[in-house]
């Protein structure tokens, strides 16, 4: 468990990045950070791996704060995959992965052996382990960042923006895969996104932040659609435009399940009436009707 109490950064020149945050982000869950640009996602991160250092206030980790632990081997232990990947341009893919395991005393041969291992886990093909960063598309850079951050097999793994340059389809590809390595790893995750759709779908735990990582929101996916906290998290959730904004619509052929744009999304299998029925709702959350998508 990592857990911030009133931590507030304000770096050298007066600016105020944090304002007395306070959080708890549970162990093996993925926690999502999103907000707009600025709004201090990058810098919480940072606090975790002490990369950057509060001015006031502490984060713990499993009830003990990071500054009590040596900075360099708590980074080593912390999995941390950034944006542009951050892939050492003159080493080979095989050399960025093994790098943390090399640092940490592992022979060359067995951080070697380990390193395929982790190309094998995220999904990337042998043949490029000898390739450099430049030879790979952007999507399997970010592939090799992702098997680097893994690479010391640590309880946390740090992500900032990982899949935020690369184009939509290896994007939902990315997502996809980290929904199973985080299936299999069972890591506590902490994952940053100006993207309210990519933070729906990967986070247990959603925390909506605006400037100065003031927490306007935060729980699970259901709990902020169905009960957006004000007028600013329901215009960033989208919950009344789009296809958040859901209808039912009545056609001679059964009921459809329309969008704000009237475009249908799906078609109704079981009544909401009778499933409630079955299951009667223990929370707003739980009244959903059971739609099969149209695409
Ligand atoms: N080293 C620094 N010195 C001064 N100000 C900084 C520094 N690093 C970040 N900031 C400022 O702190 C605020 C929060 O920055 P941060 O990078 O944490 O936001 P973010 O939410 O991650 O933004 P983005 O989504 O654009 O990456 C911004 O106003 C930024 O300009």
């Amino acid at each position: 468990m990592i857990e911030f109490r009133s931590v507030t950064k304000t770096f050298p020149d007066g600016t105020c990045a944090v304002d007395d945050f306070s959080l708890v982000i549970p162990a093996r869950k993925t926690t999502v950070l999103v907000g707009s640009s600025g709004s201090g996602k990058t810098t919480l991160l940072r606090m975790i791996n002490r990369m950057v250092e509060p001015t006031s206030g502490a984060v713990e980790i499993d009830g003990e704060s990071v500054l009590d632990k040596d900075p360099v081997a708590l980074r080593r232990s912390i999995g941390y995959v950034m944006q542009n990947s951050g892939l050492m341009p003159h080493f080979t893919v095989i050399d960025n992965v093994a790098t943390v395991l090399r640092l940490n005393g592992t022979p060359r041969r067995d951080a070697h052996v380990r390193a395929r291992e982790l190309l094998d886990t995220v999904g990337l093909d042998q043949a490029l382990a000898d390739r450099y960063p430049s030879q790979l598309s952007g999507g399997q850079q970010q592939r090799v960042g992702v098997a680097r951050g893994l690479a010391a097999d640590p309880n946390i793994l740090l992500m900032d923006e990982p899949f935020g340059a690369v184009d939509p389809i290896v994007r939902t590809e990315l997502q996809q895969e980290l929904l199973r390595l985080q299936r299999e790893l069972d890591k506590t995750v902490v994952f940053v996104t100006h993207d309210i759709e990519e933070a729906f779908l990967l986070g247990d735990q959603i925390v909506i932040l605006d400037k100065s990582a003031r927490v306007v929101q935060k729980g699970s996916p259901e709990d902020i659609l169905s009960a957006p906290a004000d007028d600013f998290v329901a215009a960033f959730v989208g919950a009344d435009r789009g296809k958040r904004a859901l209808h039912l619509k009545q056609t001679p052929h059964g009921t459809l399940i329309v969008d704000a744009d009237g475009r249908a999304q799906g078609t109704l299998v079981q009544s909401p009436a009778s499933l409630l029925d079955a299951h009667p709702p223990r929370a707003a959350d739980e009244v959903s009707v059971d739609a099969r998508t149209a695409d």
